[in-house]
């Protein structure tokens, strides 16, 4: 269960001519418990979602109020939020730290499988099960987009976090790897939370959070949610 509690994320920008720095308000304050399987978050750009999902393992800080994931402390308990809460970036690229795949998945077992043997066995079966066996000893960036985020989708499931962020996961896929990362994220029995712009993902989900120019406008239902997003975006009230 993630609870926020009046979490609210500000920036400080320096003044460039040597004068107090500005505190801007990002995002918040947000109040909100989540206890769904499946929350998506959306809204336009630069509208606070990123902000929201990297508060949820720590990634971000609030910097009043609070936000707890199983009791966890996000704040006074940075290292065990991030082993519970699993992280995806919207590109691979961010989170791949190993020249070949079946590397970079055994790092994410050495926390929970002491052997190296094992831990590679374990990732080569872990690599199979998502049709990437036969990419297991090739460099990183010979894999295509669609093959890398499928890649860090795995590493980061196979240290086994309790709830998974996802940040626009497949913004950067073509439709067929979209589909690919859409069904594994369904079939996840863990909880979770993905920022997306794909409306068909939203509605899939079980509430959806509409971000608003740093503030959580609507929360809900994922038919009201949606239909409350495209009100918005055809406001023309952003400018
Ligand atoms: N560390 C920071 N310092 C200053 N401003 C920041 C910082 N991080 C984010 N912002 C600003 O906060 C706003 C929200 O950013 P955020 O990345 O959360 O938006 P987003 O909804 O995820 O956007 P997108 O859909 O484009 O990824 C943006 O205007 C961004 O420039």
């Amino acid at each position: 269960m993630i609870e926020l509690r009046d979490a609210l994320v500000t920036a400080w920008t320096p003044d460039p001519a040597g004068g107090p720095d500005t505190v801007t308000r990002l995002l918040g304050p947000v109040s909100s418990t989540l206890t769904e399987r499946r929350v998506a978050v959306v809204g336009a750009n630069g509208s606070g979602k990123s902000t929201l999902a990297r508060l949820l393992n720590g990634l971000v800080l609030p910097a009043a109020g609070s936000v707890h994931v199983d009791g966890l402390d996000t704040r006074r308990d940075g290292p065990a939020v991030r082993r519970r809460v699993g992280f995806v970036f919207t590109d691979p690229d961010a989170q791949l730290v190993m020249p070949t795949p079946v590397e970079d998945v055994a790092l994410s077992l050495r926390r929970t499988v002491p052997d190296a043997d094992e831990r590679e066995r374990r990732a080569r079966a872990a690599l199979a099960r998502v049709g990437l066996a036969d990419r297991a000893d090739l460099p990183v960036h010979a894999l295509s987009g669609g093959q890398r985020q499928l890649l860090a989708l795995t590493s980061v499931l196979a240290s086994a976090p309790e709830v998974l962020v996802c940040d626009e996961p497949t913004t950067l896929l073509d439709l067929r790897w979209r589909t690919v990362v859409d069904d594994l994220l369904a079939a996840l029995s863990q909880q979770v939370v993905v920022v997306t712009h794909d409306l068909d993902v939203a509605l899939r989900a079980d509430r959806v959070l509409v971000v608003d120019d740093g503030r959580v406008v609507h929360d809900g239902d994922p038919h009201e949610a949606v239909a409350a997003y495209r009100a918005l975006m055809t406001t023309g009230a952003r400018g």
